[in-house]
């Protein structure tokens, strides 16, 4: 069974552990890590086979064949590049750190030549499989549009700097529309299905990002439409957003637990 380190135990992290925990992954909690005690004392709390610890990363690096972080961006350029060159596999859910494309680059090149592999879930968007297969001929435009209750807009970086108060709002506002390297950078906990989608796609500087602030909704909703050789193809989705954390949707730990079924599994089925 591959021995799994997490980095990150908030949301995602906890549903991880768990359905490792049940069985439903055929796999192994070596060590967890998050920079809040609590949250990993929480965690561990949950866990009831094998023998897991609280562990730094670098012990991490040195004894899992897989490790996910489910943590920040920040996290991402902390930890990608010391597990890539140590032949260790991640697995990456704060996907915007990867805007940055000498810091891209090098991971790539770094897993590259150990043999390491980089995993990035489908996370809380659907339509990559389709995109993936529109992207092997040439891509016209592709476009995000992310809706968003208030709630799990606030604290991003954009409004802080651009002095945007959304507390009083009744009605849909376009907050954003830019590029998705300006996206994920301004909303770091919200659009990282954007870093998603320009990978698998276009990239990040021609994709193009809209994020409206809606105070009538409830779920996270992320609408994407591209155009190219292939045809046209639109895909909405309204996710539940987790009872513990509203910038994030269910679908998104749903995601991870998902690819990590498929990295254990001898069947892979889709692209
Ligand atoms: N790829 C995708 O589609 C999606 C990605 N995400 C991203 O996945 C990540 C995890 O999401 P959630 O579990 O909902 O977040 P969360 O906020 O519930 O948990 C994150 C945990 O990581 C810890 N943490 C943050 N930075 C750290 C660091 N440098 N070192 C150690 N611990 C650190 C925090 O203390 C917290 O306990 C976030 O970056 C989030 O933006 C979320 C939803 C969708
Ligand atoms: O969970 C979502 O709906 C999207 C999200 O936060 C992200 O992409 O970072």
């Amino acid at each position: 069974m591959i021995k799994i380190g997490i980095i990150g135990c908030g949301f995602i992290g906890t549903q991880i552990c768990s359905a490792v925990d049940s069985g439903a992954v055929p796999a192994e909690i070596f060590g967890i890590f998050d920079f809040s005690e609590a949250k990993a004392d929480d965690v561990l709390k949950l866990l009831k086979t094998g023998n897991p610890q609280k562990c730094a990363p670098e012990e991490m690096i040195e004894s899992c064949d897989l490790i996910v972080e489910c943590a920040s961006q920040d996290a991402v350029l902390k930890y990608a590049l010391p597990a890539a060159e140590n032949g260790v596999d991640l697995m990456v859910l704060s996907v915007g750190a990867f805007q940055n494309p000498d810091f891209y680059q090098k991971v790539r090149d770094a897993a590259a030549a150990s043999g390491s592999k980089i995993y990035i879930p489908s996370g809380a968007i659907a339509g990559t499989d389709g995109l993936k297969s529109a992207a092997m001929a040439n891509i016209s435009s592709v476009s995000v549009t992310t809706r968003k209750p208030v709630s799990g807009l606030s604290g991003s970086p954009y409004l802080i700097e651009n002095n945007i108060d959304l507390s009083e709002l009744k009605e849909p506002k376009l907050i954003f529309e830019g590029t998705a390297a300006e996206a994920v950078v301004g909303f770091p906990k919200n659009v990282n299905v954007c870093a998603t989608i320009s990978l698998c796609g276009i990239g990040f500087d021609k994709t193009v990002v809209r994020i409206i602030a809606d105070p009538t909704i409830s779920e996270n909703m992320h609408e994407l439409e591209v155009y190219g050789d292939f045809g046209h193809m639109k895909m909405a989705i309204e996710n539940k957003p987790s009872p513990k954390n509203p910038k994030t949707s269910y679908l998104a730990a749903l995601s991870a637990v998902s690819t990590l079924k498929k990295i254990t599994d001898p069947m892979q089925i889709g692209v």
